[in-house]
């Protein structure tokens, strides 16, 4: 069911930090929908998080509502976007040693909400979880049992949505939580080793995690059906490289810092709220990728970290404006389509028939070498951890 277009809900978080900040403006306003920056313009949201909100104020206002919505069979994206060091990753990930702690953030909490929710019902259910890394233009499986740096390919699928696929992109089967931080801990550690290697950082990358639900509904006519929901979880490389405008920073083009995808992400934004004609989705692999989280049918929302910092002032307005601008990008989110239990057959066949010639193409190309483990997991093309 189709419904009308909406707004992206937007919100602001300003991250503690010490050092000079500008006490009373750079700052969230008594009703939390207004910062203030320093130059005195006032940018409204609809809802701002101040130096002093806590991971579970953030959760309950802006995450709990989305997770209720992927239960009830949408697709929904929540992205993080900001300069370097302004909380991306503490907003998503924060601390994962304490599920509930005061540190824990949006990924740990949506799991545990997610897996209380689900065990409290007595629905049949499965939880599924893929983790991928976009740097310089190249997409990397985070879950990937295959220890290679395999580039992942996207294609559009031939269904007469059109799909974006992520060819062979391992998803985990997970029972719990627990299990849930288990495979984001071990894809957070293959990023920081990837990063080590490129002598990069984490902040030129993106992240995107993802859980899919299947939850068993009986019809009217006794037939089994499948609610799906999906949720997205981006953590966004640091914008600083992009300017006010959406235009690249030259220096750091020269200096080959020049981030394609966030770049392509700031003018697909631009082109949605000016109802351009074309809108350049296919300039990057994250706008590709996330095509149907801006102007589709995903609900989507958004959290721009900014710092109090005197020292930032450039770029917490460049971040404020791109926001002010992606909160004026309509959705239109429509519920999916439930699944028999025939559809969902049929498509995990697809699935392993692809893997088992990608696999077969491979032996004849490199005569790669399997250990039997890791053939038996991509010849049955397993879905379990
Ligand atoms: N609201 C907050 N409360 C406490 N600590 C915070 C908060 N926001 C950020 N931090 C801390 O600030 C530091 C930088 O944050 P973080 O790594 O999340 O930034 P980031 O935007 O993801 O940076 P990058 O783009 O480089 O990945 C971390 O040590 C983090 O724990």
């Amino acid at each position: 069911m189709a419904s009308a277009a909406t707004p992206i809900p937007m919100s602001g978080r300003i991250t503690p930090v010490d050092g000079p900040v500008y006490r009373n403006k750079h700052q969230a306003n008594a009703k939390e929908t207004k910062i203030q920056a320093a130059t005195k313009r006032t940018f409204t949201f609809d809802r701002v998080f101040g130096p002093d909100a806590t991971q579970e104020t953030v959760y309950d206002d802006v995450v709990a509502p989305i997770l209720q919505e992927v239960l009830n069979g949408y697709n929904c994206t929540i992205f993080a976007y900001g300069q370097t060091g302004t909380g991306k990753t503490y907003t998503m990930e924060g601390d994962l040693d304490d599920l509930e702690g005061y540190h824990a953030g949006i990924i740990p909490r949506t799991l545990q909400r997610l897996f209380d929710v689900l065990e409290s019902d007595t629905s049949e259910y499965s939880v599924r979880l893929s983790y991928s890394e976009l740097y310089n233009e190249e997409l990397r499986d985070l879950l990937s049992p295959v220890h290679d740096d395999r580039k992942l390919r996207i294609f559009e699928d031939a269904s007469a949505r059109r799909r974006v696929v992520i060819e062979g992109l391992e998803e985990v089967l997970v029972g719990s939580a627990r299990d849930g931080i288990h495979w984001l801990r071990q894809g957070s550690n293959k990023r920081k080793v990837a990063a080590t290697k490129c002598n990069e950082n984490s902040s030129r990358s993106h992240a995107i995690f993802s859980v899919t639900v299947h939850i068993k509904e009986a019809s009217s006519d006794g037939e089994d059906l499948l609610k799906v929901g999906k949720l997205n979880l981006v953590d966004l490389a640091g914008s600083e490289s992009i300017g006010r405008s959406g235009a690249e920073n030259k220096r750091a083009r020269e200096a080959g810092m020049i981030n394609q995808s966030l770049l392509t992400l700031g003018r697909v934004i631009n082109a949605l709220v000016d109802k351009s004609p074309h809108i350049p989705y296919r300039e990057s692999k994250l706008t590709r990728l996330l095509q149907d989280s801006l102007g589709g049918r995903t609900k989507t929302c958004i959290i721009a970290t900014v710092s109090p910092a005197k020292g930032s002032v450039e770029e917490t307005l460049s971040t404020l404006d791109y926001a002010s601008r992606a909160k004026n990008i309509r959705n239109k989110p429509e519920v999916n389509q439930r699944m028999t239990k025939a559809m969902l057959i049929k498509e995990y066949e697809v699935i392993i028939k692809q893997l088992k010639e990608d696999l077969q193409l491979t032996r004849e190309r490199h005569g790669v070498y399997l250990a039997p483990d890791v053939h038996q997991h991509q010849a049955t093309g397993g879905r379990t951890s």
